[in-house]
Protein backbone atom coordinates (compact mmCIF):
# COMPACT_ATOMS: atom_id res chain seq x y z
CA UNK A 1 0.00 0.00 0.00
CA UNK A 2 1.31 3.56 -0.77
CA UNK A 3 2.46 5.45 1.66
CA UNK A 4 0.51 8.57 3.02
CA UNK A 5 2.30 12.16 1.33
CA UNK A 6 3.10 13.05 4.52
CA UNK A 7 4.36 9.97 6.16
CA UNK A 8 6.20 9.59 2.48
CA UNK A 9 7.54 13.02 3.44
CA UNK A 10 9.06 13.02 6.48
CA UNK A 11 10.83 9.67 5.91
CA UNK A 12 12.10 10.60 2.72
CA UNK A 13 13.89 13.14 4.34
CA UNK A 14 14.92 11.14 7.33
CA UNK A 15 16.75 8.76 4.60
CA UNK A 16 18.40 11.54 2.97
CA UNK A 17 19.54 13.00 6.23
CA UNK A 18 21.02 9.87 7.19
CA UNK A 19 22.31 8.69 3.95
CA UNK A 20 26.13 9.06 4.93
CA UNK A 21 25.97 7.07 8.05
CA UNK A 22 27.83 3.78 7.94
CA UNK A 23 25.57 0.37 8.21
CA UNK A 24 24.63 -0.18 12.04
CA UNK A 25 24.92 3.25 13.40
CA UNK A 26 23.48 4.25 16.62
CA UNK A 27 20.99 7.31 16.27
CA UNK A 28 19.96 9.41 19.27
CA UNK A 29 16.50 11.02 18.49
CA UNK A 30 15.39 13.88 20.83
CA UNK A 31 11.50 13.30 21.59
CA UNK A 32 9.41 15.73 23.48
CA UNK A 33 6.60 14.29 22.69
CA UNK A 34 5.24 16.85 19.99
CA UNK A 35 4.43 16.20 16.82
CA UNK A 36 7.75 17.31 14.64
CA UNK A 37 9.98 14.77 17.07
CA UNK A 38 7.19 11.88 17.28
CA UNK A 39 6.96 11.81 13.75
CA UNK A 40 10.87 12.40 12.99
CA UNK A 41 11.31 9.19 16.03
CA UNK A 42 8.34 7.13 14.11
CA UNK A 43 10.13 7.48 10.60
CA UNK A 44 14.10 6.97 11.47
CA UNK A 45 12.49 3.53 13.44
CA UNK A 46 10.61 3.02 9.91
CA UNK A 47 13.98 3.39 7.67
CA UNK A 48 16.33 1.77 10.58
CA UNK A 49 13.94 -1.58 9.65
CA UNK A 50 13.11 -1.10 6.37
CA UNK A 51 13.91 -4.04 4.63
CA UNK A 52 17.92 -3.01 2.45
CA UNK A 53 17.79 -0.15 4.77
CA UNK A 54 20.62 1.01 6.79
CA UNK A 55 20.20 -0.92 10.15
CA UNK A 56 20.70 1.46 12.25
CA UNK A 57 20.30 1.30 15.96
CA UNK A 58 17.72 3.40 17.50
CA UNK A 59 17.22 5.37 20.65
CA UNK A 60 14.83 7.50 21.86
CA UNK A 61 15.72 10.63 24.11
CA UNK A 62 13.80 12.80 26.27
CA UNK A 63 14.64 15.92 28.46
CA UNK A 64 12.71 16.66 31.57
CA UNK A 65 13.26 20.36 32.32
CA UNK A 66 10.97 20.38 35.41
CA UNK A 67 9.97 24.06 34.13
CA UNK A 68 6.31 23.16 34.08
CA UNK A 69 3.98 21.14 36.43
CA UNK A 70 3.53 17.82 35.61
CA UNK A 71 6.88 17.42 33.64
CA UNK A 72 7.51 14.58 34.76
CA UNK A 73 4.27 12.62 34.00
CA UNK A 74 5.16 14.07 30.61
CA UNK A 75 8.71 12.62 30.47
CA UNK A 76 7.57 9.42 31.60
CA UNK A 77 4.61 9.18 28.70
CA UNK A 78 6.83 9.91 26.18
CA UNK A 79 9.14 7.28 26.86
CA UNK A 80 5.84 4.86 26.56
CA UNK A 81 5.46 6.80 23.45
CA UNK A 82 9.17 5.98 22.51
CA UNK A 83 8.78 2.32 23.36
CA UNK A 84 5.90 1.75 21.40
CA UNK A 85 7.10 3.13 18.09
CA UNK A 86 9.67 -0.16 18.67
CA UNK A 87 13.33 1.87 19.50
CA UNK A 88 15.72 0.45 20.39
CA UNK A 89 16.65 2.13 23.78
CA UNK A 90 14.91 4.85 25.59
CA UNK A 91 16.44 7.27 27.84
CA UNK A 92 15.01 9.85 29.87
CA UNK A 93 17.32 12.46 32.28
CA UNK A 94 16.30 15.75 34.22
CA UNK A 95 17.99 18.29 34.24
CA UNK A 96 18.64 21.33 36.16
CA UNK A 97 17.53 24.32 34.06
CA UNK A 98 20.11 27.86 35.66
CA UNK A 99 19.49 30.74 33.83
CA UNK A 100 21.27 33.72 34.88
CA UNK A 101 20.90 36.42 32.62
CA UNK A 102 18.98 34.72 30.51
CA UNK A 103 15.71 33.82 29.71
CA UNK A 104 14.36 30.64 30.55
CA UNK A 105 13.86 29.15 27.51
CA UNK A 106 17.35 29.95 26.13
CA UNK A 107 18.79 28.41 29.61
CA UNK A 108 16.27 25.31 28.57
CA UNK A 109 18.19 24.63 24.84
CA UNK A 110 21.56 24.67 26.80
CA UNK A 111 21.20 22.43 29.18
CA UNK A 112 18.86 19.93 26.39
CA UNK A 113 21.78 20.18 24.14
CA UNK A 114 24.39 19.69 26.94
CA UNK A 115 22.37 16.66 28.18
CA UNK A 116 21.86 15.42 25.11
CA UNK A 117 25.15 15.25 24.21
CA UNK A 118 26.44 13.76 27.23
CA UNK A 119 23.61 10.66 25.68
CA UNK A 120 25.44 10.37 22.49
CA UNK A 121 28.46 10.12 24.11
CA UNK A 122 26.72 7.41 26.20
CA UNK A 123 25.51 5.30 23.49
CA UNK A 124 28.04 5.81 21.11
CA UNK A 125 25.15 7.59 18.78
CA UNK A 126 26.96 9.23 15.68
CA UNK A 127 24.26 11.75 15.30
CA UNK A 128 21.75 13.38 17.64
CA UNK A 129 18.51 14.44 15.49
CA UNK A 130 16.00 17.11 16.25
CA UNK A 131 12.82 17.77 14.97
CA UNK A 132 12.94 21.12 13.48
CA UNK A 133 10.68 22.15 10.58
CA UNK A 134 10.71 24.27 7.89
CA UNK A 135 7.96 26.72 9.45
CA UNK A 136 10.85 26.82 12.69
CA UNK A 137 12.81 27.97 10.34
CA UNK A 138 10.62 30.51 9.22
CA UNK A 139 9.87 31.51 11.79
CA UNK A 140 13.06 32.48 12.89
CA UNK A 141 14.01 34.34 9.95
CA UNK A 142 10.75 36.01 10.85
CA UNK A 143 11.81 37.59 14.08
CA UNK A 144 15.21 38.37 12.84
CA UNK A 145 13.98 40.46 10.11
CA UNK A 146 10.87 42.04 12.82
CA UNK A 147 14.36 42.49 15.45
CA UNK A 148 16.31 44.07 12.84
CA UNK A 149 19.15 41.02 12.51
CA UNK A 150 22.22 40.65 10.69
CA UNK A 151 22.78 37.90 7.86
CA UNK A 152 24.11 35.24 10.39
CA UNK A 153 20.83 34.94 12.35
CA UNK A 154 18.86 35.59 9.28
CA UNK A 155 20.25 32.51 7.90
CA UNK A 156 17.80 30.45 10.59
CA UNK A 157 19.42 27.00 12.02
CA UNK A 158 22.18 24.83 10.15
CA UNK A 159 20.90 21.33 8.96
CA UNK A 160 23.67 20.64 11.03
CA UNK A 161 26.49 21.45 13.50
CA UNK A 162 28.51 19.32 15.78
CA UNK A 163 27.03 15.74 16.65
CA UNK A 164 23.23 17.21 16.20
CA UNK A 165 21.56 17.04 12.87
CA UNK A 166 17.71 18.90 11.78
CA UNK A 167 16.80 16.63 8.80
CA UNK A 168 13.19 17.86 8.82
CA UNK A 169 14.34 21.24 8.09
CA UNK A 170 12.81 20.99 4.53
CA UNK A 171 9.65 19.79 6.07
CA UNK A 172 6.41 21.59 6.67
CA UNK A 173 4.85 20.93 10.30
CA UNK A 174 1.45 20.04 8.25
CA UNK A 175 3.28 17.33 7.45
CA UNK A 176 4.51 16.20 10.51
CA UNK A 177 1.47 16.80 12.46
CA UNK A 178 -0.72 14.87 9.60
CA UNK A 179 2.09 12.08 9.76
CA UNK A 180 1.00 11.32 13.42
CA UNK A 181 -2.42 11.30 12.85
CA UNK A 182 -2.12 8.68 10.06
CA UNK A 183 -0.31 6.67 12.52
CA UNK A 184 -2.28 6.88 15.09
CA UNK A 185 0.55 8.34 17.95
CA UNK A 186 -0.46 10.16 20.46
CA UNK A 187 1.31 13.33 20.35
CA UNK A 188 1.67 15.73 23.36
CA UNK A 189 0.88 19.70 22.63
CA UNK A 190 2.91 21.65 24.85
CA UNK A 191 0.99 24.50 26.32
CA UNK A 192 4.11 26.79 25.88
CA UNK A 193 3.41 26.20 22.39
CA UNK A 194 0.12 28.26 22.25
CA UNK A 195 1.14 30.87 24.53
CA UNK A 196 0.51 33.97 23.14
CA UNK A 197 3.48 35.75 25.56
CA UNK A 198 5.92 34.06 23.27
CA UNK A 199 7.22 36.48 20.15
CA UNK A 200 7.32 32.96 18.58
CA UNK A 201 3.91 31.39 19.29
CA UNK A 202 2.65 34.92 18.57
CA UNK A 203 5.28 34.84 14.98
CA UNK A 204 3.36 31.23 14.56
CA UNK A 205 -0.24 31.72 15.16
CA UNK A 206 -0.80 34.90 14.32
CA UNK A 207 2.11 36.92 11.75
CA UNK A 208 2.42 33.59 9.27
CA UNK A 209 -0.83 32.81 8.83
CA UNK A 210 -1.66 36.42 7.61
CA UNK A 211 1.16 36.77 5.50
CA UNK A 212 0.43 32.85 3.68
CA UNK A 213 -3.27 34.80 3.24
CA UNK A 214 -2.65 38.26 2.21
CA UNK A 215 0.77 37.37 0.08
CA UNK A 216 -0.19 33.69 -1.10
CA UNK A 217 0.47 30.03 0.06
CA UNK A 218 4.23 29.12 0.21
CA UNK A 219 5.41 32.14 2.15
CA UNK A 220 6.93 29.67 4.94
CA UNK A 221 8.26 27.90 2.34
CA UNK A 222 10.21 31.18 0.83
CA UNK A 223 11.18 32.26 3.95
CA UNK A 224 13.10 29.23 4.74
CA UNK A 225 14.87 29.51 0.91
CA UNK A 226 16.39 33.05 2.30
CA UNK A 227 17.60 31.63 4.92
CA UNK A 228 19.40 29.24 3.24
CA UNK A 229 20.76 31.64 0.81
CA UNK A 230 22.09 34.02 3.44
CA UNK A 231 23.65 31.28 5.41
CA UNK A 232 25.93 30.43 1.96
CA UNK A 233 26.39 34.23 1.88
CA UNK A 234 27.03 34.79 5.63
CA UNK A 235 29.44 31.66 5.79
CA UNK A 236 31.41 33.31 2.77
CA UNK A 237 31.61 36.50 4.77
CA UNK A 238 33.03 35.56 7.76
CA UNK A 239 35.52 33.34 6.67
CA UNK A 240 36.50 36.29 4.51
CA UNK A 241 36.89 38.35 7.87
CA UNK A 242 38.40 35.78 9.66
CA UNK A 243 41.38 35.60 6.98
CA UNK A 244 41.57 39.66 7.59
CA UNK A 245 41.31 39.25 11.23
CA UNK A 246 44.49 36.98 10.80
CA UNK A 247 46.12 39.04 8.56
CA UNK A 248 45.50 42.47 10.30
CA UNK A 249 45.74 41.58 14.02
CA UNK A 250 49.10 43.51 15.42
CA UNK A 251 51.07 41.46 17.72
CA UNK A 252 50.03 43.97 20.66
CA UNK A 253 46.39 42.39 19.86
CA UNK A 254 45.31 45.47 18.43
CA UNK A 255 44.41 46.16 14.42
CA UNK A 256 45.61 49.37 12.51
CA UNK A 257 42.59 51.47 11.60
CA UNK A 258 44.15 52.95 8.48
CA UNK A 259 44.72 49.29 7.40
CA UNK A 260 41.19 48.20 8.65
CA UNK A 261 39.51 51.55 6.83
CA UNK A 262 40.97 50.04 3.66
CA UNK A 263 38.57 46.57 3.92
CA UNK A 264 34.27 46.86 3.05
CA UNK A 265 32.55 47.54 5.78
CA UNK A 266 30.96 43.90 5.70
CA UNK A 267 34.25 42.80 6.35
CA UNK A 268 35.57 45.36 8.54
CA UNK A 269 32.92 45.28 11.24
CA UNK A 270 33.09 41.14 11.53
CA UNK A 271 36.57 42.15 12.51
CA UNK A 272 35.93 44.15 14.56
CA UNK A 273 33.01 42.56 16.27
CA UNK A 274 35.55 39.40 16.64
CA UNK A 275 38.00 41.78 17.93
CA UNK A 276 35.57 42.58 20.76
CA UNK A 277 34.52 38.75 21.01
CA UNK A 278 37.79 37.96 21.74
CA UNK A 279 38.74 40.87 23.97
CA UNK A 280 35.43 39.10 26.53
CA UNK A 281 32.71 40.84 25.52
CA UNK A 282 30.26 38.54 25.57
CA UNK A 283 27.79 37.30 21.85
CA UNK A 284 25.06 37.49 23.63
CA UNK A 285 25.23 40.87 24.43
CA UNK A 286 27.28 42.10 21.47
CA UNK A 287 24.62 44.04 19.20
CA UNK A 288 25.36 45.69 15.49
CA UNK A 289 25.06 49.29 17.47
CA UNK A 290 28.38 48.74 19.53
CA UNK A 291 30.11 47.24 16.41
CA UNK A 292 29.01 50.05 14.66
CA UNK A 293 29.77 52.40 17.31
CA UNK A 294 33.35 50.34 17.58
CA UNK A 295 33.61 51.42 13.79
CA UNK A 296 33.67 54.66 14.32
CA UNK A 297 36.87 54.63 15.66
CA UNK A 298 38.20 53.44 12.63
CA UNK A 299 36.02 55.86 10.07
CA UNK A 300 34.72 58.57 12.31
CA UNK A 301 37.66 59.29 13.95
CA UNK A 302 37.73 62.31 16.15
CA UNK A 303 40.22 61.89 19.59
CA UNK A 304 37.04 59.82 21.05
CA UNK A 305 37.76 59.01 24.89
CA UNK A 306 36.35 55.46 24.38
CA UNK A 307 33.76 53.42 23.16
CA UNK A 308 31.82 51.18 25.89
CA UNK A 309 30.99 47.74 25.22
CA UNK A 310 29.49 44.91 26.98
CA UNK A 311 30.98 42.90 29.19
CA UNK A 312 32.68 45.69 30.80
CA UNK A 313 34.70 46.06 28.06
CA UNK A 314 36.27 49.41 25.98
CA UNK A 315 37.23 50.22 22.10
CA UNK A 316 39.86 52.36 22.22
CA UNK A 317 42.52 54.03 19.59
CA UNK A 318 45.93 54.48 20.71
CA UNK A 319 48.52 55.49 17.80
CA UNK A 320 46.48 54.27 15.03
CA UNK A 321 45.76 51.17 16.30
CA UNK A 322 41.95 50.17 17.63
CA UNK A 323 42.15 47.93 20.42
CA UNK A 324 39.13 46.48 22.89
CA UNK A 325 40.62 46.12 26.58
CA UNK A 326 38.91 45.59 30.24
CA UNK A 327 36.71 48.35 31.46
CA UNK A 328 38.94 48.59 34.86
CA UNK A 329 40.63 51.69 35.30
CA UNK A 330 40.55 54.30 33.44
CA UNK A 331 42.40 54.70 30.62
CA UNK A 332 44.88 57.93 29.60
CA UNK A 333 44.07 59.90 27.39
CA UNK A 334 44.07 58.70 23.51
CA UNK A 335 47.05 59.82 21.65
CA UNK A 336 46.87 62.09 19.12
CA UNK A 337 46.81 60.78 16.08
N1 LIG B 1 12.07 17.90 26.26
C1 LIG B 1 12.70 17.50 25.15
N2 LIG B 1 13.31 16.31 25.13
C2 LIG B 1 14.00 15.87 24.04
N3 LIG B 1 14.08 16.60 22.90
C3 LIG B 1 13.49 17.79 22.86
C4 LIG B 1 12.76 18.30 23.97
N4 LIG B 1 12.26 19.52 23.63
C5 LIG B 1 12.66 19.74 22.37
N5 LIG B 1 13.39 18.71 21.89
C6 LIG B 1 14.00 18.57 20.56
O1 LIG B 1 14.21 19.86 19.99
C7 LIG B 1 13.38 20.02 18.83
C8 LIG B 1 12.86 21.44 18.78
O2 LIG B 1 12.19 21.73 19.96
P1 LIG B 1 11.07 22.84 20.03
O3 LIG B 1 10.45 22.80 21.38
O4 LIG B 1 11.67 24.09 19.52
O5 LIG B 1 10.16 22.29 18.88
P2 LIG B 1 8.71 21.93 18.54
O6 LIG B 1 8.51 22.53 17.19
O7 LIG B 1 7.75 22.23 19.64
O8 LIG B 1 8.92 20.35 18.34
P3 LIG B 1 8.10 19.12 18.86
O9 LIG B 1 6.81 19.13 18.07
O10 LIG B 1 8.96 17.93 18.58
O11 LIG B 1 7.92 19.38 20.34
C9 LIG B 1 12.28 18.98 19.00
O12 LIG B 1 11.69 18.62 17.78
C10 LIG B 1 13.05 17.84 19.63
O13 LIG B 1 13.83 17.14 18.67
Amino acid sequence: MALHPSVAAVRTAVRRGLADLPPGATVLVACSGGPDSVALLSATVAEARRAGGAGMRVVGATVDHGLQEGSAEQAARTVALMASLGVDETVSSRVVVEHRGTGPEDAARRARYAVLEQMAAHFGASAVLLGHTRDDQAETVLLGLARGSGARSLAGMRASFEVFRRPLLGVARDDTVTACQVEGLEVWDDPHNADPGYARVRVRTRVLPVLEEQIGPGVAAALARTAEQLRADADLLDDLADAAYARLLGPDGGIAAEALAAEPTALRRRVLRRLALEAGSPASELFHEHVVALDSLVLGWRGQKWIDLPGHRRGVRTDGVVRVIAASGEPGEPAAD
